[in-house]
Order: structure tokens, then sequence, then C-alpha cells
């Protein structure tokens, strides 16, 4: 039977589309070599939503070949002005189709419409066009120390980039990969994450329509086993970067070394927040909610340690408690609801394993700790936002990224205990400090192991400032003018103007 390319489809908030199955290379859809279907579903209730195609790695292969071809023959020479353009063209159009867009992902990864249609969307949107922004302002250097000699710099792009991406913030992050690394002048093979493929492949339409040659862009579905190993392992990809887990971070910088790509690798996370006794107890509840509790606990720098100074401990935790238990977990297209289901069952066992875990380690289960049942009489992937206090530092809930709504609380005497424990994580991805002293804060700050720190908020992500790991959260600089910088290379050119003969 041939496979299926595409398929009509309605949204549970009624929308009916075409949804492409198929991979998107060269500007044509066309069917997997491998044969694989991934049954992609819907967390609120397990129904299967349709079947997409993964990629092997002849797949990849054939995506890697086009994407060099379109380099060499055309898109490295491209005027900047005319990549700045086509990036805002895709910019327009995913405004456009951006009530689609937020409802696919809704549908598909369980976040609440709310969450998708005005964070995601708008973050996706403007990344497209903080990039087609940078596209023609790539500058290098001029050297003229010595009357016989000037050298200058240029910054080249790479060449064919891959990008792999996880399943919780799928289409900003496909934009993440995309949008510097063609303003740049890169072409890209974007492998989406299996649970979630429908809104980038969605997306991959756009892309073809706002103009981008053929073979620029790819974009297509797989196992991380098979298309991401594939992509790792090529020998013509030049860079690889990877939004993930440790785990599988580590993994791909090991491949990629045969080959000698750049990587760059945005991994996971153990997020501290400190809360100390003069902050403003109102103002740090409700970040403490939305640090951790955002997204389901589906956040990379989701700040999921809380450290609360001794004299303010009780009334945070009574309020904070209150915080928690009052947001409603339910169908994530009601306007009202603030948690929806998990993304797949995996990653709900795997939490509801800690949860086993942390009450075993004889931390106390302040809230929580159990499966949401009373959504939709269904039971579905939702679970009651849950918070630990008395935790210890051995503890495997303190030290380990759950990835879900789940918080592990510790009460600490004085800062240098605070900064001690937040920094006792092999993580450092983000932090947060309140306080209303800013000389205690930024002295926090500076001794926070963390690639980013918030003071007074949490996760306050701007995509105008660049964004990385410390220690095992990661390698290298996404967004900002460094997450350009880290699509190209630089190349010196030095010329001999001595006029003696
Ligand atoms: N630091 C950041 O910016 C950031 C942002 C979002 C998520 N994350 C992290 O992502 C993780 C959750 O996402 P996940 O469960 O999808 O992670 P994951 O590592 O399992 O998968 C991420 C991607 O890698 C692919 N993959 C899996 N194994 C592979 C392999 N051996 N070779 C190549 N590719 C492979 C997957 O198919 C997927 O596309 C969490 O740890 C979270 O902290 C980090």
């Amino acid at each position: 039977m041939a496979s299926q390319l595409f398929k009509e489809l309605t949204t549970p908030n009624g929308i009916k589309y075409q949804q492409p199955l198929g991979l998107f290379i060269d500007n044509e859809w066309v069917a997997s070599k491998e044969n694989d279907e991934i049954i992609t579903i819907n967390p609120t209730d397990e129904s299967e939503i349709c079947k997409v195609q993964g990629a092997g790695a002849e797949d990849i292969d054939d995506a890697v070949k086009a994407a060099r071809n379109a380099f060499e023959n055309g898109w490295r020479d491209t005027d900047a002005t005319v990549r700045g353009d086509l990036l805002y063209k895709l910019a327009r159009l995913t405004e456009e189709h951006a009530d689609i867009l937020a409802s696919i992902e809704t549908w598909d990864n369980g976040k609440t419409y709310n969450a998708a249609r005005n964070d995601d969307l708008p973050e996706a949107i403007g990344v497209l066009k903080y990039y087609a922004g940078w596209a023609d302002k790539l500058t290098g250097q001029l050297f003229s120390n010595n009357p016989e000699k000037l050298a200058y710099t240029v910054r080249e792009p790479l060449g064919v980039c891959a990008g792999i991406i996880p399943w919780n913030f799928p289409l900003s992050m496909a934009t993440y990969k995309l949008a510097p690394a063609l303003a740049a002048g890169n072409t890209i093979i974007l492998k989406i994450a299996e649970q979630t493929p429908l809104s980038a492949l969605y997306f991959a339409n756009l892309v073809r329509e706002a103009g981008f040659p053929p073979g620029v862009v790819s974009i297509v579905n797989g196992f991380g086993r098979k298309a991401g190993v594939a992509l790792a392992e090529h020998p013509d990809i030049n860079k690889i970067s990877f939004t993930g887990s440790t785990p599988t971070g580590k993994e791909i910088m090991k491949t990629a070394s045969n080959t000698m790509k750049r990587v760059t690798l945005e991994t996971g996370g153990k997020s501290p927040m400190i809360i100390l006794d003069d902050a403003d107890l109102e103002q740090a509840i409700e970040w403490a909610h939305s640090g951790i509790m955002y997204n389901q606990g589906q956040v990379c720098s989701a700040t999921s340690r809380l450290f609360v100074q001794e004299g303010i401990y009780d009334d945070f935790i009574a309020r904070y408690k209150q915080k928690v238990e009052g947001v409603k977990v339910g169908n994530p297209f009601e306007d009202d609801t603030f948690q929806g289901p998990q993304v797949t069952r995996v990653q709900f066992e795997k939490i509801l394993g800690y949860i086993e875990t942390g009450k075993k380690e004889g931390a106390t289960l302040a809230t929580g700790g159990n499966v949401n049942k009373n959504v939709n009489g269904s039971q579905g992937l939702f679970i009651s936002p849950t918070i630990f206090t008395d935790v210890e530092e051995n503890m495997q809930i303190f030290q380990e990224e759950v990835f879900g709504p789940f918080v592990v609380v510790c009460k600490f005497k004085n800062i240098t205990e605070a900064i001690r424990k937040a920094n006792n994580s092999v993580f450092g991805l983000g932090s947060a400090v309140f306080t209303k002293d800013i000389t205690k804060a930024h002295t926090i700050a500076r001794r926070l192991e963390a690639g980013t720190v918030w003071i007074n908020s949490s996760n306050d992500a701007d995509i105008r400032v660049p964004f990385g790991g410390y220690k095992q959260s990661g390698i290298g600089i996404e967004l900002g003018e460094m997450g350009l910088l880290a699509y190209t290379t630089c190349k010196a050119v030095h010329i001999n103007v001595s006029s003696k003969l």
C-alpha cells in the first residue's frame, strides 16, 4: 500500500485542515524509505491522532544531499537581505496560521491552548523576525596595525547543519534551530521529536510557501535511534544543534566527534530558586509556581528546587500549597485550565515513579503526588501538581530531573548554605533569587553556577538574550547575537599592501 502523505484532520476545537504525514525533503513531501510509521497520540485521552512517517538513514542521506546541493549552488551566495526577507515572510505566514498551529500544538502535546497561542506562537514568530533582522548585520573586523599589511575577518556559514529537538516546545524549538542557521547562510535539516511531530510538519508547508529554495530546509520526523543517530554520524553535516536530555546530548557529542562536527547542546536541568527572608512573598509565590508548574513542568530551566530561608519558611509553604492546589488541571483547550496532561505515558509514569521514590526516600509529600482523575471523566495523563518538603541533598528527587509538575523544597539558614546547596547539582541551566536587597541579589547571582540567573522572576525568557547551560546542562549558546555566531565560522584574510617591489 502506498504511504499516506497527507490526512484531513479536525482539531478538538473544530479546525479542519490537511496534516502532512511524510518527510519534507528538497521542498517535496516524500515517503519514508525506512517504512517507519510512528503513532502520535492526544495525551488528553491517549487516543491516536494519526500515524506519521519516520526517516531512516537513507532518507537522512537524501536530505543531506539536497542540503549540500542547495548550499553549494546558490544559498551560500544569496544576498543576506534576501535571506532576511525570506525569514520575515515565514514569520508573517506563521502569524497568519497561528490559530491552527496553536491548536495542533495543544492537541499533539497537551500544553494549554492559552500557552500555545499566547506564548509558543509569539515566541516562534519572534525568533524568526529577530534573526531575519540579523541576516544582513553580520560583519567582520578589519586589522590595519602595520602600513604594509591589512587583514580582515569574514563570518562564513558552516554549511549543512542539523537540528534535533525535543517535544516540550515543538514549534518554537524548531524556529530556535532554523532561524539563526538560515540567517547566517547555512542549510538545515531539522529532526523533530517523534512524540510531537504535527506542528512542525504543518509549518514545513509555510517554509515552502515563503519561498525558500529546495534543499535549504528539510524537516523530518523520526526516531532518535535511527534518524537522530544518522544525523550525528553523517560525514557531510558540519554542525549539530541539539536540544534534549543530558544522556542523549552526551551520545550525540561522542558520535559527532568522529567527524568533528561543531556541536551545540542544550540539555537538562534541576534549576534552583533561592527565596530570602526579605523577599516580596506574594511575588515569590507567583514565580515559584509558574517557574516549575508552567507547561506541566516540562521546561528545561524549570526552577524545580526551591530554597526558602527559615524566617519565612512556614508562611511560604502554607501559601505556596494554597496557590498550587488552586489551579485547574484539565482539558487544555478550556480557557481557565492552567495544567494539561503530560506529553506521553512514558513521561507520566516516570513522574509517578519519582513520586514513589520521594516517599521512599523519606521526604514529606506536602501536596499532590497522584494521578488526577477528574478530567472529563477520563484518566488521560494528568498528574496533580506535587510538592515535596524536607528534602535532603543526597535524595534522588533533589538531584535528578523529573520534568513534570514536581517541586522539592528545602529550608536554609544563611546565604552561604543556600548557594552551596543550589550549586550541588550536575546541572547548571537556570536559577533564580528573590530578595529586595540588590547587593545580595548580585552577590548571589555571581556565585550561582548557572547559565541564566533571574532576579525576582523565573523563566522569564527573552529571545534576544543568550541562553545556555553550565556543567551538564549544555555546551554553547542559543538565542541573541551569540546564538547566531554559533552558526558561523571565522575566516581571516591577510593582504600584503607593501609598496616595496
Ligand atoms: N536546555 C534546553 O534548552 C532544553 C530545552 C528543552 C528541553 N530540554 C531537555 O530535553 C529533555 C526532554 O526532551 P526529550 O525527552 O525529548 O529528550 P531526548 O534526549 O530523549 O530527545 C530529544 C531529541 O533527541 C532525539 N534523540 C534521542 N536519542 C538520540 C540519539 N541517540 N541520537 C540522536 N538523537 C536522539 C529524539 O528523537 C528527540 O528528537 C529534558 O531533559 C529537558 O531538560 C532542554
